[in-house]
């Protein structure tokens, strides 16, 4: 001690950090902390346990409660004088907090107020988001969130979760050491690529870590400290937020390849390092050619799980299941059609073709005989299997070829339309009246997200119809169906 100190503060005599001493240096004003002694190259770090209190306390969101201190521990807390006089309850600051909300117009005006109350009063946030779940999900969540993405730069304030980019490479364990909670159960980590239908988003993805654990926290019962949002920055290709002014990520290309497997196996190492084996790790919005990779390569070293072909797959088997009560048939006497091969569809398509294994005891190739995809290029079918990536190979039947989904929906004859493609608008007229024409009661799921990329509306697909028992839902609206996926993680 004695040595260092001596170093630190350069002098010739022995020099030791006591309290006579700390109140000399500085000219009078006691260096509790040692900061006049730090120099360039060796910084005083405060360790300290502290305990928050009066200032500290109000803009501390996860103990902050407003107005809603009382007496007593306005006096214990030291916040007299802090706070105006009235002591306002929970429910009365929800009542008014609601009310505000409501006087907006724009979605993404509410989505910005309700990430003010989450950086500034935590409890009463989760409040009103489980009070109020069928009104503020669409808003801490999709559709709002995909709007609030793309324009995350311009409405930055604070950040929120961590942000680990490029320039921390070699360094991901210190900056996982940067976070205050120690104790992390979920990690929800996205690179931006495929920020639900929108595309790469780059940095500006964290709304979606964000925004969907806390949706763990209000429907799943997860401590929000043990709830981690991280977003990795490797660069991004959209040109337009390379060109914004206000855009927070780095301004360079998305890496690939070697490096960009490196920087993702370093920073799966280091959650393991950090955390323990015990911590879920939620791959969320990464796009297709990294998205399988990751979760088959971490599958058997890391608690991995991907949202996008599997949380979602979930969700709509569930959905699939409940509606067949109201439609009639096993799982196995439908016909599917898919819109869109990617990490949705043929995660969704692989879970229904299991489910029909389980309950027929057929081969799994044979249930997937009954699910037929369409990408970009038509039908899949073996003759372009040579072309393929690999996650839609099993996927490719024996068929002639079939060029566009209106055709394929007239070939094929499903009773279950799925659309995953992310394109808005492509379950037209002409495609719901044609399957209507052969099915008594059709299964239309329109899941792409946000609004702008969903395949139609739920209104569209019963107007255009002139079905009444017509199952048709699309994926913003169908947030019970989001809940029984949450009791999964929960
Ligand atoms: O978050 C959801 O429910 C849907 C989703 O993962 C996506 O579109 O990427
Ligand atoms: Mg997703």
């Amino acid at each position: 001690m004695e040595s260092t100190m001596k170093e630190i503060r350069g002098c010739d005599a022995p020099c030791v950090l006591d309290m006579d001493d700390a109140a000399t240096v500085g000219g009078g004003v006691e260096d509790t902390y040692g900061e006049d002694r730090a120099t360039e190259e060796q910084l005083v770090t405060p360790w300290t346990v502290s305990v928050a209190s009066g200032y500290n306390l109000l803009r501390d969101p996860r103990y902050n409660k407003g107005l809603a201190f009382n007496e007593r521990e306005r006096e214990t807390h030291y916040l007299r004088g802090l706070l105006p006089p009235a002591i306002v309850s929970q429910e009365l600051q929800e009542r008014k907090i609601m009310h505000n909300i409501r006087q907006y117009q724009l979605p993404l005006q509410k989505y910005m107020a309700m990430m003010d109350l989450q950086e500034g009063n935590e409890r009463l946030f989760y409040k009103l988001l489980i009070d109020n779940v069928e009104e503020l999900l669409p808003v801490v969540y999709t559709p709002t969130v995909g709007e609030a993405c793309q324009k995350y730069g311009s409405i930055f304030s604070r950040p929120q979760g961590l942000y680990i980019s490029l320039k921390e490479k070699g360094k991901i364990l210190e900056v996982l050491k940067n976070w205050p909670e120690r104790s992390i159960q979920v990690i929800v980590v996205t690179d931006g690529e495929r920020i639900l239908g929108l595309g790469d988003l780059g940095c500006q993805g964290m709304g979606i870590p964000v925004g969907k654990l806390a949706l763990y926290t209000a429907l799943g019962g997860l401590r929000p400290s043990a709830c981690l949002p991280i977003t990795l920055d490797v660069g991004t290709n959209n040109e337009e937020l390379l060109n914004d002014e206000f855009y927070i990520g780095l301004r360079q290309k998305r890496a690939t390849g070697q490096e960009y497997a490196d920087f993702l196996h370093e920073f799966m190492t280091a959650v393991k390092q950090n955390y323990g084996e015990k911590v879920l790790i939620q791959f969320e919005d990464f796009a297709n050619h990294n998205a399988f990779e990751l979760l088959a390569r971490y599958g058997t070293t890391h608690l991995v799980f991907n949202d996008d072909i599997q949380g979602t797959a979930s969700v709509v088997l569930s959905g699939l299941v409940a509606a067949l009560k109201l439609v009639g048939g096993t799982l196995a006497e439908h016909t599917y059609l898919f819109l869109g091969a990617g990490e949705a569809g043929t995660g969704i398509a692989e879970l229904i073709a299991l489910e029909i294994s389980r309950q027929t005891k057929a081969p799994i190739e044979e249930c997937r005989k009954k699910i037929w995809l369409v990408d970009s290029k038509g039908l899949i079918v073996s003759s372009r299997k040579e072309s393929l990536q690999h996650f839609k190979k099993p996927w490719a039947h024996e068929h002639e070829l079939v060029g566009n989904l209106l055709d394929a929906v007239n070939t094929i004859k499903p009773s279950v339309l799925i659309g995953t493609s992310g394109k808005g608008q492509t379950f037209t007229q002409e495609v719901v009246e044609s399957i209507s024409s052969f099915n008594e009661r059709p299964i239309i799921l329109s899941l792409s997200n946000p609004t702008s990329q969903s395949e139609c509306t739920a209104e569209q697909a019963y107007t255009w119809s002139k079905v009444w028992s017509l199952l048709s839902t699309t994926l913003p609206f169908c947030q019970n169906l989001l809940f029984l996926q949450l009791q999964c993680y929960g």
